[in-house]
């Protein structure tokens, strides 16, 4: 696998080393061993998730105070934009974002670390999202940041309304006194 750093530090992209041949192809999603050497970082993933959406949902930007998750994220079905946003204030990247295509096509993942609100868009027809996580669900920690945050200003490759959660639809709870040191 390949781990590539991003203009956030802290968030790399990984490319699995893929083995195709005439039945199809094979890849490691994920080695302990191989994460750690190549991201140096030391990480217990405690959870995997899955969700399923349709073209043009947009879910996030979410984030977890006092119990923050990293996430290790990939698509293995369709495509979208995946966008991680810096929440850490002592951070030369705090306030900022990154977006990357991430699809069944091009198997690439992204490692996001805690500390940063996470979201994506759906590009294709459906896509199928994948991915494991540092802390457990902690619904009363969880806090979001709009889609649309004119701070932000996040470049989303929309083509139309985004189709959104009513909890997303509803608003933030976002307090910028919770964010991380
Ligand atoms: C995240 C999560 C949700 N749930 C339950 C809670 C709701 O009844 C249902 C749907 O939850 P929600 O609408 O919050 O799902 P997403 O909008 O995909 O939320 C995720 O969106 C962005 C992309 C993220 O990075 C987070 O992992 C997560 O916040 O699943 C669980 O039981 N466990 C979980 O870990």
């Amino acid at each position: 696998m390949k781990a590539t750093s991003t203009s956030l530090p802290g968030v790399l992209l990984i490319e699995p080393r893929v083995f195709g041949d005439e039945r199809g192809f094979f890849f490691e999603s994920y080695n302990r061993a191989a994460f750690a050497a190549a991201t140096d970082t030391q990480v217990e993933f405690v959870q995997d998730n899955h969700s399923r959406s349709l073209q043009h949902v947009l879910r996030g930007l979410h984030y977890q105070i006092c119990q923050p998750q990293g996430k290790l994220v990939r698509v293995v079905a369709g495509e979208v934009f995946d966008v991680a946003v810096d929440l850490r204030r002592r951070s030369p990247g705090f306030g900022r974002w990154v977006g990357y295509r991430l699809s069944a096509e091009n198997r690439h993942q992204l490692w996001i670390p805690g500390g940063f609100a996470h979201g994506f868009l759906v590009l294709s027809e459906y896509a199928e999202f994948l991915y494991k996580t540092t802390a457990y669900y902690a619904p009363e920690y969880e806090r979001c940041i709009r889609w649309d945050d004119s701070d932000l200003a996040i470049d989303w490759p929309l083509d139309g309304r985004p189709l959104i959660s009513a909890k997303d639809q509803a608003g933030c709870a976002f307090n910028e006194a919770e964010l991380f040191p």
